[in-house]
């Protein structure tokens, strides 16, 4: 089916990038992100992006003002030379860039470009708010919360600082997934596969996750669609333009109240689940299990090129807190087992949550897989070699090798994800 739809009835989206440390997220790549997602194809009216600094750092907030000032000069280019590459520091970078003639030089190309469209620019406005929020989904609530009196866009696009838009396109095709469905109603979320343009060769820390079938569980990056319609929206958020006035009031109950939902008991709404350090995979499981269904897509230049980590230690600590934080959920109401006797979710669904919420326990196959390998080469030493015993190796390896079989099959064939590759 093939149709058009008018710019003008394209929906506003809200962006929220979180941060919180300058020194290990450098604000100089959390602007690049913002850059990339300003200068991204898409009405400009149509796009309120959300910027929020846990760490509330001088440097973000200068940092930002500064950005403004660029940002003038760098989305009228990117859409009059239709730039491919949006965030500045990777389009300076580019190796294409003919760097000994100067006549020729992208640098001084752009420079001399973006002077002319000075006085072109977008109107661009700087709002601060203070809080005191301390994680991800507590800030990402929080943002749905000041979106929703400001901008109340039904649509929400969540990135973490590190992850600048690779595909200034990335908007449109997410606008496919959305009204591309027979039944759009019944989708909550789309999905862009975590990918990285940075890294160690050969990815010794599996930080780049080269596995599909984690790419595909990892909801990392997500596009949320509340499926409210503007009678909901309105029921739920009042009328915008009567909010506005009184904004602060309300922003300030928001803030006095968000401090008394640490308990996951407390569930909310709207909004992300708490309860679990992977507060993402307990809201898609909450979603899922609710009965709502999500798309993934994949584009061509990929959507989104984030920052892997590239040291042991910090690898180490990602992968724990995200281990721990699985493995947590397993533990909440939003059990995908439980999800799927008493919720929505469906069994081969919960199959694929349930092999991801049991990443902790692999490393007991890898350790029984390494034990017997071990066991193995002992008695090769040991010229103790019983046809019984080879037998009984056989088997324990064929059973971890089908277990880790079933896993992978369970996650290439869940039905958790539609996948769409455009
Ligand atoms: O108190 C906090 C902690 C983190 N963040 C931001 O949250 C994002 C993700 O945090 P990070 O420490 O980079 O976690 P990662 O493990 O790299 O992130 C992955 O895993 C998280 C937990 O599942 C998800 O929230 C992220 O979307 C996903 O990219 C970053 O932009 C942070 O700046 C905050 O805003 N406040």
């Amino acid at each position: 089916m093939c149709f058009t739809v008018n710019e003008s009835e394209f929906p506003a989206v809200d962006i929220f990038v979180t941060t919180a440390d300058p020194i290990l997220e450098p604000c100089i790549i959390t602007m690049n992100t913002v850059l990339s997602l300003l200068a991204v194809d898409y009405p400009a009216g149509k796009l309120a992006l959300y910027l929020s600094d846990d760490g509330c750092s001088a440097l973000t907030f200068y940092s930002l003002v500064e950005m403004t000032k660029f940002a003038k000069l760098w989305v009228p280019f990117c859409k009059k030379y239709n730039v491919q590459v949006r965030a500045p520091f990777r389009y300076f970078n580019s190796k294409s860039t003919p760097m000994e003639d100067d006549s020729t030089n992208m640098g001084n190309f752009a420079r001399r470009s973006m002077l002319q469209l000075r006085g072109r620019s977008h109107v661009m406005v700087i709002q601060i708010l203070l809080f005191s929020v301390v994680s991800n989904a507590r800030t990402i609530h929080l943002l749905l919360r000041v979106s929703g009196v400001m901008t109340n866009a039904p649509l929400m696009l969540n990135v973490d600082c590190d992850m600048y838009a690779n595909n200034p396109q990335v908007f449109l095709h997410a606008m496919c997934m959305v009204f591309g469905f027979k039944k759009e109603e019944n989708y909550a979320f789309f999905q862009f596969p975590q990918a990285f343009y940075d890294g160690l060769k050969d990815d010794p820390f599996g930080s780049r996750f080269a596995d599909a079938f984690v790419r595909i569980f990892a909801q990392l990056l997500f596009l949320a669609f509340y499926n409210m319609s503007n009678e909901d929206l309105h029921k739920m958020f009042g009328n915008s333009i009567e909010l506005r006035e009184s904004a602060a009031q309300i922003l300030s109950e928001s803030n006095s109240k968000i401090e008394n939902r640490r308990s996951p008991s407390n569930f909310i709404e709207v909004g992300l689940l708490y309860g679990s350090t992977t507060e993402d995979v307990l809201t898609g499981l909450g979603i899922h299990g609710r009965g709502w269904r999500s798309a993934m897509t994949s584009t061509d230049p990929l959507a989104f090129l984030g920052c892997a980590t590239t040291t042991y230690q910090s690898a180490l600590t990602q992968q724990k807190r995200w281990v721990a934080g699985l493995f947590e959920v397993l533990f909440t109401d939003k059990n995908p087992l439980l999800l799927t006797v008493k919720g929505n979710l469906w069994f081969r669904q919960a199959l694929g949550y349930f092999h991801l919420c049991l990443w902790a326990v692999h490393s007991c196959l890898d350790i029984a897989m390494l034990l017997g390998i071990l066991e193995r080469v002992v008695w090769e030493w040991e010229i103790w070699d019983s046809i019984v015993h080879d037998l009984e190796i056989r088997s324990f390896g064929f059973v971890v090798c089908a277990g880790m079989q079933i896993y992978f099959d369970v996650s290439k064939h869940s039905a958790s994800f539609e996948k769409y590759v455009t």
